[in-house]
């Protein structure tokens, strides 16, 4: 079996140091997988860092889950290599490949109690009844669930279900841990509790690797220290959670990963020193940080909607002008949806004028550099 090397009597006292010594990291190198002739993953070569959360997201049908049951060792590549640390877990089976895994449908035994859930791995790999004891109490106290263990599933919430899940992968320190979709099955408001309890189980565990695989963007930017965007079968981008998000490097990115208004302008001048480059879009002068563009290439200036103000500060030397198409109030954010020169875009408001222009009036909108960037207009769709 490949070595476990968390270390410690406790689930909350990983010594990350030595998981890192043992390697935790993942490693596709040029992973492939086919249904019969059917390609749904293309060679893909990534690595996840040890201790790092790295989140898969991309429409549906595009090989998330795919690429994580490779890992799993649920489906076997068409070609190319796996390693977990330095480990090649290729040809082994999944339960020799120190793995815990969470499914969006808990996937919980019915008719055992929780702590005999939780159990079960340790149970199957024959550990003592005094360390499964010990084990399956820290486990259910890391996931805040020590008050059920006697229960039935059925007696559980969802999300109360979801946690006994967690803590059933935790339960045999599992080097690296893989998340499918996990919290697809609850409700709007316990899947943002359970993001948030996900990332403090992580700050707990932090020489765990985590892969989530997620078609939520939100609970991909929460938690993610990186994210790989996938598109038909292949990574079509791959790196920093706010980097990907602030610098998108293509259009499927920048329109994947939140909401974005892509402005067609042309390059006047190529970023210099600062990384910033001018554009020109119509009569309007708009600076945005640029890659390697060149004066006279056609580009799309990426805004977020919340970086464009109706009202400028000392920062917001980009200006454009739109007509305002139509006003949503939503609380504590006001959506406005304009048309510059047949272009729509999005504003969200915090802040208001008092006076809010009605439908079909010219509206000045201002953004600041740092907050918008080229992006390549041949790339994605
Ligand atoms: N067992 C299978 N047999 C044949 N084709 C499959 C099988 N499992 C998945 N596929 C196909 O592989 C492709 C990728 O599926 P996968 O489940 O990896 O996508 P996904 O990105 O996780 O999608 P979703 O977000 O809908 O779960 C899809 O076209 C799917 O139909």
């Amino acid at each position: 079996m490949s070595a476990v090397a968390f270390t410690g009597t406790s689930v909350m006292d990983i010594d990350a140091a030595k998981v890192r010594g043992a390697g935790s990291n993942v490693h596709f190198d040029k992973v492939s997988v086919a249904y019969g002739a059917h390609v749904v993953l293309h060679p893909l070569t990534l690595d996840i860092a040890p201790g790092e959360i790295l989140a898969m997201i991309g429409p549906s049908g595009s090989g998330k889950t795919t690429a994580l049951r490779a890992v799993a060792g649920f489906v076997r590549p068409a070609s190319g290599r796996i390693r977990i640390g330095t480990t090649d877990v290729t040809d082994l089976p999944p339960y020799e490949r120190g793995l815990g895994m969470v499914v969006q449908n808990y996937a919980l035994f019915p008719h055992m109690r929780v702590e005999d859930n939780v159990a079960f791995g340790l149970r199957a790999q024959g550990a003592e009844k005094a360390l499964i004891a010990e084990r399956v109490k820290e486990a259910l106290a890391t996931v805040g669930m020590s008050a059920y263990a006697t229960r039935y599933p059925r007696e559980l919430s969802g999300g109360q279900q979801q946690r006994v899940a967690i803590a059933r992968a935790l339960a045999v320190r599992p080097r690296v841990l893989l998340l499918d979709e996990p919290l697809s099955a609850l409700d709007a408001q316990i899947r943002r509790n359970m993001v948030e309890e996900i990332a403090r189980l992580h700050r707990n565990l932090p020489g765990l690797t985590i892969l989530y695989v997620t078609h939520d963007q939100t609970e991909a930017l929460t938690l993610a220290d990186k994210i790989a965007i996938m598109r038909d079968g292949s990574v079509c981008s791959h790196g920093p959670t706010a980097e990907l998000y602030q610098r998108p490097p293509n259009r499927f990115t920048a329109e994947f990963l939140g909401r974005a208004n892509l402005l067609p302008v042309t390059v006047s001048e190529a970023a210099g020193s600062k990384g910033f480059a001018t554009a020109r879009h119509g009569d309007a002068v708009l600076t945005g940080a640029g890659r390697n563009e060149k004066a006279g290439d056609k580009s799309l200036l990426c805004i977020r909607p919340q970086h464009l103000s109706l009202t400028a500060d000392s920062e917001h030397t980009n200006r454009i002008v739109g007509t305002l198409k139509e006003v949503h109030w939503q609380g504590e954010l006001t959506h406005l949806v304009l048309d510059v020169d047949g272009t729509p875009v999005r504003a969200s408001a915090t802040r208001l004028p008092i006076a809010l222009p009605e439908a079909g009036a010219k509206v000045p909108l201002f953004f600041a550099p740092a907050d918008t960037s080229l992006v390549p207009e041949d790339a994605g769709v």
